[in-house]
Order: C-alpha cells, then sequence, then structure tokens
C-alpha cells in the first residue's frame, strides 16, 4: 500500500485488539472473586484456565533447583552474560536525592525513596519469558525495592517453566507465585491469604491481564500496559530483505494481535521483502501464529520518500524502530515518537529483546507519543524538601501573604503572618 493509504488506515481504524467488553467484564467478575474468596479464587482460575489443580500457590526451593539441571549450563552463561548488560544500561539510570541552596537560609531538595515492594507480572501462556523477568526485577532491584515477588501462570504439568524460575533465581527473587492472568494482578493488587499485596505492578501480559492492570490501578500503581508486540522496520535500498523479513516475522510470532510494518522507499525492495516473508513463513515454527499475525496486521507501505516514512513513523509511534537505512545515525533526528529505536542492518529488535541492556518493556499502541520504557525511575518515588530560616521566611512573607489573600485562604495566609517580624 502507499503512505497515503497507510496514514488513512491509520486515522480511520487502529488496529483494535478483542472485545474489550467481554474482556472488561470477565476481568471485573475474576477481581471481585479474588477479593472475596482469596486463594480459593485463585485455585478455581486456574483449574479454569490453565486447566491444572493447584495444591501449593508458591514455587518451592526444590522446584527451583530441579528448573536448573532442566535448562542447562549454556542458557545459565546466556542468562548471566544478558543480566551484566541489562544492569550496566540501567546502572546509568538510577537517580540520586538531591539538596541545593538558592538563596541564604534555603535549602530545597528531592528525596528519592524505592518503592516498598513490587509485583512482576511474567506471561506464560503462548510463550514463556525468561528475558522479562530479568528485564523487570533488574531496574527493580537497581532502584532499592526490597520486596520483589513474580507470579506467573503454570504449564500443563502444574510446574512453572524451567527457564523463567532460573532467570528468576539468577537475579534473586525468591517469592515465585504459580498464578497467571487477571486474577494474578488482582492478588498482588488486594493480597489474598497466600499471595502479599503489592505497592506497584509491572510486567506484560494478553488482554486479560493488561485489562486487569487497568482495572487495579488508583488502588496500586502499574507500570504501563504493555500490549502485543510491535515492530516497524523503515528501509531504504540499502537495506537486506532477508533480515527485514526475519526481523518482521521474529515479533509476528509473539501472539496473532503482533504487529509487523515495514516503510520502505523503494518498490524494488517492498517485492523482495513479500517474496522473503512469504519463504521464512513456510518454514517457521510458530507458522500459525506468524501467519495470523502478517495477514492480520502485517503492512509493506511504499512511500514517496524517507520523509514521508518518518512522518508516518511518528504517527504510528511504535514500540519498536528499526531503521535499516543509510547513515542511520544522522536520521535519528526524525523520529520523535517509538519506544526504542534500532539502528542499521546489525541492531535486530531480538538483540534489544534479550541482551543488549536497555528495557524490553516498551511502550505500545501509539502510547510512545508520551510514555517512555520501563526503567529504575519505574521503581522509586520522590519526595519535596523544603527548608527556610526565619530570615529566608520573613523576606518571602509579603508574596506569600498577597497570593494566600487573593485565593481567599486567611488561615494560609496567618500561618505566614504569625511568623513574620516587624
Ligand atoms: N511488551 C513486552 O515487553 C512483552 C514481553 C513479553 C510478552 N509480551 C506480550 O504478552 C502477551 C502474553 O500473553 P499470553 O497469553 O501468552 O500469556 P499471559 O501470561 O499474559 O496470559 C495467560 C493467562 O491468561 C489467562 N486467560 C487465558 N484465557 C482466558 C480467558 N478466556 N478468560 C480469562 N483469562 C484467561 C489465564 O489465566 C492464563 O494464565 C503477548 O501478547 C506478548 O506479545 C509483551
Ligand atoms: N518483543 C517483546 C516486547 O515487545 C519482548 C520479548 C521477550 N522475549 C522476546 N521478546
Ligand atoms: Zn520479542
Amino acid at each position: 500500500m502507499t503512505g497515503k493509504e497507510y496514514q488513512a488506515e491509520l486515522r480511520n481504524n487502529r488496529i483494535r485488539n478483542e472485545d474489550t467488553e467481554t474482556i472488561n467484564r470477565s476481568v471485573r467478575d475474576i477481581i471481585q472473586q479474588v477479593r472475596e474468596r482469596g486463594d480459593e479464587a485463585l485455585v478455581a482460575y486456574t483449574a479454569k484456565f490453565d486447566h491444572v489443580q493447584l495444591t501449593n500457590l508458591t514455587v518451592s526451593i526444590e522446584e527451583i533447583e530441579e528448573a536448573r539441571e532442566i535448562v542447562g549450563e549454556s542458557f545459565i552463561q546466556a542468562i548471566q552474560s544478558a543480566i551484566k548488560n541489562i544492569k550496566g544500561f540501567h546502572e546509568e539510570q538510577r537517580e540520586k536525592t538531591w539538596l541545593t541552596n538558592p538563596s541564604d537560609g534555603v535549602m530545597l531538595g528531592q528525596k528519592v525513596t524505592p518503592l516498598e515492594s513490587v509485583g512482576i507480572y511474567v506471561p506464560g501462556g503462548k510463550a514463556a519469558y525468561p528475558s522479562t523477568v530479568l528485564m523487570n526485577t533488574i531496574p527493580a532491584k537497581i532502584a532499592g525495592v526490597k520486596q520483589i515477588a513474580i507470579t506467573t501462570p503454570v504449564q500443563e504439568d502444574g510446574k512453572v517453566n524451567p527457564y523463567v524460575l532460573t532467570a528468576a533465581a539468577e537475579v534473586g527473587v525468591e517469592t515465585i507465585y504459580k498464578v497467571g492472568g487477571a486474577q494474578a494482578v488482582a492478588a498482588l493488587a488486594y493480597g489474598t491469604e497466600t499471595v502479599g499485596k503489592v505497592v506497584k505492578i509491572v510486567g506484560p501480559g494478553n488482554a486479560y491481564v493488561a485489562c486487569a492492570k487497568k482495572w487495579v490501578f488508583g488502588d496500586v500503581a502499574i507500570d504501563m500496559i504493555a500490549g502485543p508486540s510491535e515492530i516497524c522496520i523503515v528501509a531504504d535500498e540499502s537495506a537486506n530483505p532477508k533480515y527485514a523479513a526475519a526481523d518482521l516475522l521474529s515479533q509476528a510470532e509473539h501472539d496473532e494481535l503482533a504487529s509487523a510494518i515495514c516503510i520502505t522507499t523503494s518498490d524494488l525492495f517492498a517485492e523482495a521483502l513479500q517474496l522473503e516473508i512469504q519463504q521464512q513463513m513456510e518454514s517457521a515454527e510458530r507458522k500459525a501464529i506468524i501467519e495470523q499475525s502478517i495477514a492480520n496486521q502485517g503492512r509493506i507501505v511504499v512511500t514517496e520518500s524517507l520523509a514521508e516514512a518518518y512522518e508516518l513513523v511518528n504517527e504510528l509511534a511504535p514500540e519498536h524502530l528499526q531503521l535499516m537505512v543509510e547513515n542511520p545515525m544522522e536520521k535519528l533526528s526524525n523520529i520523535k515518537n517509538a519506544g526504542a529505536i534500532f539502528l542499521g542492518n546489525h541492531s535486530p529488535e531480538a538483540l534489544g529483546d534479550y541482551l543488549a541492556g536497555p528495557n524490553h518493556t516498551l511502550p505500545t499502541s501509539g502510547t510512545s507519543t508520551f510514555s517512555s520504557p520501563l526503567g529504575v525511575y519505574d521503581f522509586v518515588k520522590k519526595t519535596s524538601i523544603i527548608h527556610y530560616s526565619a530570615a529566608a521566611l520573613n523576606e518571602v512573607a509579603d508574596d506569600i501573604i498577597t497570593i494566600a489573600n487573593a485565593e481567599g485562604l486567611y488561615a494560609h495566609a496567618n500561618s505566614i503572618a504569625i511568623r513574620k517580624e516587624n
């Protein structure tokens, strides 16, 4: 399709997720049940949705040790190398308490305090995500959060995926609940006999998880509503269609609602890409999911110019953007809205999903127009500090009294006047 056609589609018909109303009703019910019946509801919903009869809602030390045996040494080494990079990147985001002395007798500042407790949702329905364990836990730990719990659905055998368990052990999380979906979010938000209530819930998940996070928001904090994965590639003639096709398929395989879009200035590239997608899809492991995702949300858009391509990107505000163009570094200033930008032919999104260092929990569904990747800043809160000496207060007293009187708040004015000298 052309750039104009795609723009019209974007404006008229931002791709909708699912039957929001049905999900909304079902999630409200689940939350209510968890609040009323606690653990009993968690067991019942796990039986209903995950087809497993739980006898214990938490993972034992033995299960973690057993998982370590299953995953093998190369996985542990790979996870350790990812941890090193993710730590390194997120260390740069540390926020410090600061104090300033703008004038005589005045001290102002901002105190940074880690959140008391955090619950991390790790998806586990269609795939298990050890990388999500790392991306959510590491910034929380760097921020100084002491109580971190993970919740994730069980597999058919009633166990938590061993790769997820090993990743959790590698980053030092000991509390792991075997609960998924909206019921897990409700349990973290309100607490049950087994699940401890937390002050913030983070982590991606399917439409039920996302909807539950919206419902509990206000009673607890949430990070963002990270929806189905999105990749957008901007390509010129210099891009390799084999690589671009592989990158589009890499995100389409997440689920049927994931979106994979390529915007190119070259008809030739568009044709080659189309062929590559067809070929690579044929032999893909998760072919059924990829086919549906590409059929519903996949687009190849041919624009008149790179300027038109960047305009579309900024309107789409994708979660991930790959700039597979000549001198990509120089094109960076054209992009205002994207969760993460990958530059050049050798920086595929999967690099960032697992190992480069930046967080893979990113704003989706156009929300990169106003929000940022998950980071250390999501796990702290700030408190303002104000100190004035008697002389410093005296100097500004009249201004405060004037403003307070203008607001008709005379007790405010009086609290200043009472301290005023002469
Ligand atoms: N943005 C990110 O960083 C990121 C990272 C990893 C995964 N993801 C996304 O997370 C999502 C994971 O989804 P998933 O389904 O694989 O796993 P999930 O863990 O989010 O959901 C599985 C749970 O959904 C619940 N459920 C299933 N059917 C239900 C129904 N009919 N009614 C009520 N509850 C129901 C069940 O309790 C089940 O345990 C995908 O969309 C993936 O793209 C995003
Ligand atoms: N692409 C996902 C975020 O949209 C993150 C992820 C985890 N594992 C693989 N990919
Ligand atoms: Zn991915």
